[in-house]
């Protein structure tokens, strides 16, 4: 006999049923529930993964019309248009089960009913609930590849996540233990100290790990496209929209979703944002029938908490959603300790992709690395390695290869403090002092704060500079 993979509902008032249900299927299907009240459906449906739900159609003791039946029937194929649904029905009303079955219903059964005939119909339907599960992966899995191609190459490197000063390994602690649940996480801490990484690292120790890893960034979407990208849309529901297309979050289904820069998402987007995340539920732009959402959640952003917990900038009730586990990373200044382990990492990376030896370090370079106070964290300390890679071709690299811009005096003492505030003084002035020493040159006071040119324009319009 082989076990039905797949999870059942069972839905009827009668006990008698229910018992009969679960004596016959408990060893005949891998996961079975039942419920006698179908108030509690809506309830039951956005905590549990539902393949198939067996229906009876008549809850309201002396009304045979099946109207509540149809009322569910047709909350499930609103709602969770992905669950197969089989109804039941008494002998008498093979006529009811006939308009179920126009209504959405995938199939009916006869009260009583035949076990054997049970069985294949909920084999059956089973086996399309998965299909139609794997069909909108596959959709999804679509959209993702093409709106994700800028971080391809990134998501085929394996995450090497690089840590082991005390905070790092107390992180990692906290990482082991949170990863395997499906509780959301908030990772805060500055531009460049590896937010997403770690993200990426929650993500491959999960159930999910088999599963998409989609990645959006919330301030690079333009506000007038963000239901568009986000929640899809129908053909014709706006000039433009060719084709349906499928947002991203259902496109992150079965997986995570790693919403970054999340305080820079506009507080009106704030509330559909969290409507989503609530109801588990995402409408395309122009359509009436929801998707479900099954996806953990991961957040991100490089904004001080005193910004997170203003109510005039962010929303209190998505921050509550958002920060089931919280995650600080400090920024790279205050764990030098692990400047020399990420160093001799980019170094092994780059000698690989430049195909030259692995050069070493003389002990003033290495000082000098462990002296600087990376306001551009690691992603600036990976783009100085490789750019002293490439522009020198010694066996050993000194201190003055790696032409460490000079952090003012001012941004210095801020980095010493550990004031929320501070950090964003400190931004301010990375940024400022990046576009003065190149003259507003965008691109090379980029680089060399180690971000894109679109994080930059970001940030400048954040610090209004
Ligand atoms: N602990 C680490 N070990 C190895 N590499 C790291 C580590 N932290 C960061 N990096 C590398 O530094 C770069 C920046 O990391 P990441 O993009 O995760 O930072 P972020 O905090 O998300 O940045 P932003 O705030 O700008 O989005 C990446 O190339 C990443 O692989």
């Amino acid at each position: 006999m082989t076990v039905i993979a797949g999870h059942l509902l069972v839905l009827d008032d009668d006990e008698d049923i229910l018992l009969s249900a679960r004596l016959l299927l408990k060893r005949q299907i891998k996961t079975l529930s039942c419920l006698n009240d179908a108030a509690e459906l809506p309830e039951f449906l956005a905590h549990h993964m539902i393949d198939v739900v067996l229906l009876d159609m008549n809850f309201t003791l002396g009304d045979n019309s099946g109207r509540d039946g149809f009322e569910w029937l047709a909350y499930l194929r609103t709602h969770y248009p992905q669950i197969v649904v089989v109804v039941m029905t008494a002998y008498a009303g093979v006529e009811l089960a006939v308009n179920a079955i126009k209504a959405g219903a995938t199939d009916f059964v006869i009260k009583p009913w035949s076990n054997e005939k049970l069985i294949a119909t909920l084999h059956s339907a089973v086996a399309l609930a998965q299909a139609r599960n794997k069909n909108q992966l596959l959709q999804g899995e679509n959209v993702a590849l093409r709106g994700s191609l800028e971080h391809l190459s990134q998501m085929q490197k394996p995450a090497c996540f690089i840590g082991e000063t005390t905070s790092m390994r107390e992180l990692l602690r906290k990482l082991s233990l949170c990863a395997p649940t499906e509780a959301n996480v908030l990772i805060l801490g500055e531009n460049g100290s590896g937010k997403e990484l770690l993200a990426r690292e929650i993500h491959a120790r999960s159930k999910r790990a088999g599963n998409i890893f989609m990645a959006i960034d919330m301030g690079a979407i333009p506000e007038n496209l963000f239901e568009a990208e986000l929640f899809g849309y129908k053909k014709g529901a706006f000039t433009g929209a060719n084709e349906n297309r499928m947002g991203r979050l259902v496109a992150a289904n079965g997986g995570t979703l790693f919403l970054d820069e999340i305080a820079n998402l506009a507080l009106h987007l704030q509330v559909k944002l969290l409507r989503v995340l609530e109801q588990r539920q995402v409408t395309p732009v122009g359509d009436e029938k929801p998707f479900a959402l099954n996806v953990r959640v991961i957040a991100a952003t490089n904004a001080s908490y005193v910004h997170l917990t203003d109510e005039r900038q962010f929303r209190q009730d998505l921050l509550y959603r958002l920060n089931t586990v919280e995650l600080t990373l400090p920024p790279l200044r205050e764990r030098k300790d692990d400047i020399p382990l990420l160093a001799d990492h980019f170094l092994s990376v780059y000698a690989q992709k430049y195909q030259r030896k692995k050069p070493l370090l003389s002990h003033k370079a290495l000082a000098a690395l462990q002296e600087y106070s990376w306001p551009g964290n690691v992603r600036a300390l990976n783009h100085a390695i490789e750019r002293a890679l490439v522009l020198s071709d010694k066996d050993t690299l000194q201190a003055e290869d790696f032409a460490l811009a000079p952090v003012a005096e001012n941004s210095l003492s801020d980095s010493v403090q550990t004031n929320c505030l501070n950090l964003e003084i400190l931004e301010r002035n990375a940024v400022e002092k990046a576009l003065k020493k190149h003259a507003g040159n965008i691109s090379q006071a980029a680089r060399e704060l180690g971000l894109t040119r679109m994080a930059l324009y970001r940030r400048m319009e954040k610090h209004d500079l």
